[in-house]
């Protein structure tokens, strides 16, 4: 078992600046938890809060029912894996793996096991008697994984661990980190990174950061198709959600909202007779555009630039109402659409409504 319960957890460095509030959040058994959230939110002090790193300076961490507020980092379970590796470059890999484990005293055999047990999982056997130097960046992530699951924690935790990784080398170890999730379901991962695709792609669940808090706790799908304000709905995708000033026309199972850009764009957000007239931004992923010659269209739109990036192409337009920063994306090439003034639409199930920054979907 491997459980987390924070409640109301804040910090503030040096008694003056105060980074994180109210910080609520249930962690299960199994769950491979990602934070993201914008540079300087507060991602890398929540995780060192929790590791024991950090002091917690206000609210409880509970590991497995137990408050480990005042538990020093080395007894609470926890095992953290870092970006910069942090190898001892004079050892061996088994000597990196092993060394926690002859620092508590197990005796050789379970210290062989042990190493033998986690070089399997990561497929380091071969390397075992190699210094880290004669290692791919790769391989050296490899081994400071390797060096906590020895450990045998309930909890790991993991600082952007790939961030160091060239592209091709990310994507191999980002498979590898699922496999390794898959292969330890007992255990209970949480994972720091800028990486939109290691986020939707490893989390059960994901936490927005932003502003001293959460922004937003779900599913990756549920935060791509349900998000609950502005910000992470322009957080997570890219390019980021259109949003467009508009104001609601017709209300009930579905809305209907007149938007700057000329035309009316229908929602399957509900709203009740009380909301026609209210002056709301209209949510639209770039990819979820569709070009229309038809009478029922979103908006019409010149398009500045397009780049065609081969499997899609980006489309800017001109302006849009007042905004000059909508963009579209388009399955194929449509180069020949530069210049040109086109009419957009959505389904109504893709189309978010905001109003006052917050998801009309969730009140
Ligand atoms: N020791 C410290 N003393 C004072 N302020 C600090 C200290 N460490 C971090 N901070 C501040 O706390 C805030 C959060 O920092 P943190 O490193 O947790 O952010 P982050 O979300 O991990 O950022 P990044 O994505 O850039 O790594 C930042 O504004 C940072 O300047």
């Amino acid at each position: 078992m491997a459980e987390l319960k924070i409640t109301d957890v804040a910090k503030t460095y040096g008694g003056t600046v105060n980074v994180l509030n109210n910080i609520n959040l249930d962690i299960k058994t199994g769950e491979l938890i990602v934070f993201v959230g914008p540079s300087g939110c507060g991602k890398s002090t929540l995780l060192r809060m929790i590791a024991g790193l950090e002091k917690i300076t206000g609210g409880t961490l509970e590991i497995d029912g137990e408050v480990v507020n005042d538990v020093p980092p080395a007894q609470r379970g926890i095992a953290m894996v870092f970006q910069s590796y942090a190898l001892y470059p004079h050892m061996t890999v088994r000597d990196n793996m092993s060394f926690a484990l002859k620092l508590a005293k197990k005796s050789k055999a379970e210290i062989d096991e042990a190493v033998g047990k986690a070089a399997r999982i990561l497929q380091l056997g071969e390397y075992l008697d190699r210094l880290p130097k004669a290692l791919s960046g790769g391989q050296r992530q490899r081994v400071a994984i390797g060096r906590s699951i020895v450990r045998d924690p309930k909890v790991y935790l993991f600082d952007e661990p790939l961030s160091n990784l060239d592209a091709a080398l990310r994507v191999a170890t980002r498979i590898e980190i699922a496999q390794l999730k898959e292969s330890m379901p007992e255990s209970t991962m949480i994972y720091v990174t800028h990486d939109q695709v290691e986020a939707m792609t490893l989390a059960t669940r994901i936490v927005v950061l932003a502003n001293k808090g959460i922004a937003q706790v779900g599913t990756p799908l549920e935060l791509y198709e349900r998000p609950e304000n502005e910000f992470v709905a322009q957080f997570i995708g890219s390019p980021a959600m259109n949003l467009l000033a508009g104001e609601i026309v017709e209300t009930g199972i579905q809305t209907k909202v007149k938007l700057g850009g000329g035309g009316i764009v229908s929602s399957a957000v509900p709203t009740q007779a009380a909301d026609k007239g209210l002056k709301v931004n209209v949510g639209i992923r770039p990819e979820d555009m569709i070009e229309t010659e038809g009478e029922d269209y979103a908006f019409e739109g010149k398009v500045n630039i397009t780049e065609a990036l081969g499997e899609v192409t980006l489309l800017y337009f001109d302006k849009v109402g007042d905004n000059d920063a909508v963009i579209g994306k388009l399955p194929g090439i449509h180069a020949d659409l530069r210049g040109k003034s086109v009419r957009m639409a959505a389904a109504p199930e893709k189309v978010q409504i905001f109003h006052n920054g917050q998801s009309l979907y969730y009140r």
